[in-house]
């Protein structure tokens, strides 16, 4: 099973939101940026490179917020979301084909990775 770890940053009462590039596995689908989990760094440390690396930003890890087990076609996955803020830097996408700053309420209006559906939709309880 792979980790891939999931970042809900927010900024205010909106959260950020990326959409998977052509190409990729399950692009065109909208998730919370981040990524798998490598050997000897932690979840926090994983985000937050993570996202340095495809957003350039730098961000802090709050808390965990929930987890999702999914199994795909050729590959199962542990999805952990943590809450996490903007701190510094101007977003570049460098691995996304858009993004969007949105209301909970909001989340309805995007198609998300299966795995993401139980964390969006404990955001939109
Ligand atoms: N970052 C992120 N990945 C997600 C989410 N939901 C979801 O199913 N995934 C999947 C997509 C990928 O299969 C995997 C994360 O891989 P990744 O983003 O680090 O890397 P990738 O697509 O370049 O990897 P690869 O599978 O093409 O080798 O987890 C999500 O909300 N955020």
């Amino acid at each position: 099973m792979i980790t891939v770890t999931a970042a809900i940053i927010q900024k205010g009462a909106k959260i950020l939101i990326t959409r998977r590039a052509p190409g990729k596995h399950l692009a065109g689908y909208w998730e919370f940026p981040g990524g798998k989990l490598d050997q000897n760094e932690t979840e926090q440390e994983c985000l937050a490179r993570e996202i340095q690396e495809e957003l350039n930003i730098t961000i802090q890890v709050d808390e965990f917020y929930r987890e999702n087990i999914h199994q795909y076609a050729n590959k199962q996955i542990l999805l952990k979301a943590f809450k996490c803020s903007l701190v510094s830097g101007d977003i570049i996408l460098r691995d996304h084909d858009k993004m969007a700053w949105i209301n909970n309420n909001e989340l309805t209006n995007y198609e998300f990775a299966p795995a993401d559906i139980p964390i969006v939709k404990a955001l939109l309880e």
